[in-house]
């Protein structure tokens, strides 16, 4: 009998996770004040979120620090409980732990470990090939496969405590994706990891995404990560999905228009150029200025026209320039409500 892969899809409807935190008196007095009488206030970490993926996509999940991505990464690999709406991953329910489901999900969190310190990584591949009940052959060939693609040979038998960041992040990987999961939840893999490193990462998730078909919803604080292996985008804000689409429609969110590079042949002062847009900078022969995004073809025209322009080209503003806009304009609107409502 053949069995059919499972549907490596996501989907959430309105999910929502409202934690309850007992607040405490700093001081003896305030221990005991809260023994007796004890505080409860409501963090809603997320509120109201819903999006599908299809089997094999990658998305960035992106947002400031404390928007509700661990959490909805961690409800999603059914480690917590949401206190409403639904999720369905590669068919499953996460909130039941199912031995099957936990088959096809992994969560990797760059700030924390499974490895075992005081042992080779080996030793945990192994624990976790009984675990997931991985068959020998099917291990070998794993093994073989990521030790090519991670560059794994030589550390493998080294104490876990005695490796390097970076080393010890490739074998978290390695040891979080052996039972070739179809469903991955990346939460900051690379943080913290040089820049060599990073991209070592990213080749792998690459690599993994486009051998098995795998899903992968990946969060990381550097843009290059989620540029380099997503188009899709999602973004977080204060427990809410406040984007959910392309990479380049995210860039046309920001109101800041868009940077002009101009190469000269011939100098020009920042304030002859100020004439054709803001935040001017020069230096030599190059040059860079913003230009309203409506006005893009007309100012790109007449600099044209009344410059000795060697090479002129168009660019979206920085991804994180475009975030901390986005995120600046959601602060302004929300003090402005509240300074309304008193
Ligand atoms: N166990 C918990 N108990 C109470 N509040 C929590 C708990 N875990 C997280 N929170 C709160 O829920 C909100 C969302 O946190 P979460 O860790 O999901 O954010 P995040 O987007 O992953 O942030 P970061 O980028 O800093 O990791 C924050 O306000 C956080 O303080």
């Amino acid at each position: 009998m053949t069995t059919s892969p499972p549907d490596a899809s996501v989907h959430v409807r309105d999910l929502n996770k409202r934690y309850a935190v007992h607040e405490k008196e700093p001081g003896f007095m305030g221990s005991l004040r809260s023994f007796v009488r004890r505080k409860t206030r409501y963090v809603e970490a997320v509120r109201g979120v819903s999006f599908d993926l299809a089997p094999g996509e990658v998305v960035g999940f992106l947002g400031p620090n404390g928007a509700g991505k661990t959490t909805t990464l961690k409800m999603l690999s059914g480690l917590l409980h949401p206190s409403g709406g639904t999720a369905r991953v590669a068919g499953f329910e996460p909130r039941r732990r199912e031995t099957a489901f936990l088959k096809q999900i992994t969560l990797v969190m760059g700030q924390k470990q499974q490895l075992i310190w005081d042992l080779p990584a080996l030793d945990s591949f192994l624990v976790n090939q009984a675990i997931y009940e991985i068959p020998d052959n099917e291990y070998r060939a794993t093994m073989r496969e990521f030790t090519e693609v991670l560059s794994l040979d030589g550390i493998l038998k080294k104490q876990v405590r005695k490796l390097s960041l970076g080393e010890r992040m490739k074998c978290e990987l390695a040891a979080a994706l052996l039972h070739r999961p179809r469903v991955l939840f990346l939460d900051e893999p690379t943080i913290g990891l040089d820049v060599n490193m990073q991209e070592s990462v990213r080749a792998f998730v690459r690599d993994y995404n486009e051998r098995y078909g795998a899903t992968v919803i990946l969060t990381s604080h550097y843009m290059a990560d989620v540029t380099a292996l997503a188009r899709r985008i999602l973004v977080i804000d204060r427990g809410e999905l406040v984007f959910d689409g392309d990479l380049a429609h995210l860039a046309e969110q920001g109101r800041g228009g868009k940077t002009v590079r101009l190469q000269l042949r011939r100098g020009v002062s920042a304030a002859e150029l100020a004439r054709y847009g803001s935040d001017v900078r020069v230096d030599g022969l190059s040059a860079e200025l913003t230009v309203p995004r409506a006005e893009v073809s007309a100012r790109a025209a007449r600099l044209l026209a009344d410059l000795d322009v060697a090479d002129l080209t168009v660019e979206d503003p920085p991804i994180e320039a475009v975030m901390a806009e986005l995120f600046g304009a959601r602060d302004r609107e929300d003090r402005a409500r509240e300074a309304v409502h008193g």
